[in-house]
């Protein structure tokens, strides 16, 4: 039997851990079982049970600390995670070899770790070596979104760890109940939104000709994405993709 993997992804304070406390609470609503691995080695705490935490491997403190390294917190946070993907047989053994698992990876907050580092995909490799089907979950604070531009940006975050990553991808905003009642009110556009016509409605806020053609050639971008997903045969990504730009 497969076993099953969300990695949950997103900026710092997105609301990761939440996420994986509320999922926690969700699935035991369902009688079903879901474990937590945190993989954050700065993190602080968390309010749930964690089946393995990174921090019995290696802490950013200690890093920071060490005065050969002279790492502050970033640097510091990419050492850790180098270390962890230098030693996978950790995460084996703490993972055990129960069939059938459901296990969410509550990530740190760096988001180059999404974009260009290799250490998120070498996990990904890895747990699908060990026969774990494996899907994306990346969160984005809605609060950040609903303004085109804003919107265009976290977007494009989330398309790089698409890109990088190369699995299934659900993305999430979230706190919804943060927006003011008039973002409230306009929500729905950017749940379906039309990327060509969010752009006319701002025509004010675009000044600049050279700025106008830069956000249609990220738009264009997106588009050719999409189209080059489904021809790599990554259907259900582009179909997340397609849940966000309406193309
Ligand atoms: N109102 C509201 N607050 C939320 C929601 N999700 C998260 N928060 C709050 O946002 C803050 C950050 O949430 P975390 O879950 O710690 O975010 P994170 O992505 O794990 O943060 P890092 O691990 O530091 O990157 C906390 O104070 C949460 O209580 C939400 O849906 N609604
Ligand atoms: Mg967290």
């Amino acid at each position: 039997m497969p076993r099953y993997a969300q990695i949950v992804m997103g900026p710092a304070g997105s609301g990761k851990s939440t996420y994986c406390a509320t999922m926690i609470q969700h699935f035991e609503s369902l009688n079903r079982s879901v474990q937590v691995v945190n993989l954050d080695p700065a993190a602080e705490h968390f309010d749930y049970p964690v089946m393995a935490d990174i921090r019995e491997l290696i802490q950013v403190e200690d890093v920071m600390e060490d005065q050969s390294l002279r790492f502050g917190p970033n640097g510091g946070l990419v050492f850790c995670m180098e270390y962890f993907a230098n030693n996978f047989d950790w995460l084996e053994e703490a993972l055990g070899h129960v069939e059938d698992d459901y296990i969410l990876f509550d990530c740190p907050g760096q988001i180059e770790l999404y974009t260009h580092l290799p250490v998120m995909r070498q996990l990904v490799e890895q747990l699908q070596q060990w026969e774990f089907r494996v899907c994306g979950v990346f969160l984005v604070d809605s609060q950040f979104m609903v303004e085109s531009f804003k919107f265009i940006s976290g977007v494009m975050a989330a398309l790089s760890a698409m890109v990088s990553l190369e699995i299934p991808q659900i993305n999430i905003m979230t706190k919804m109940d943060l927006l003011s009642p008039k973002a409230k009110k306009e929500i729905e556009k950017y749940l379906d939104p039309d990327m060509y016509s969010m752009m006319e409605d701002n025509s004010d806020t675009i000044r600049s000709k050279k700025f106008k053609k830069l956000t249609e050639a990220i738009c264009e971008l997106v588009r050719r994405f999409k189209t080059s997903l489904f021809q790599i045969g990554s259907e259900e990504s582009a179909q997340t993709l397609s849940c966000w730009f309406d193309l």
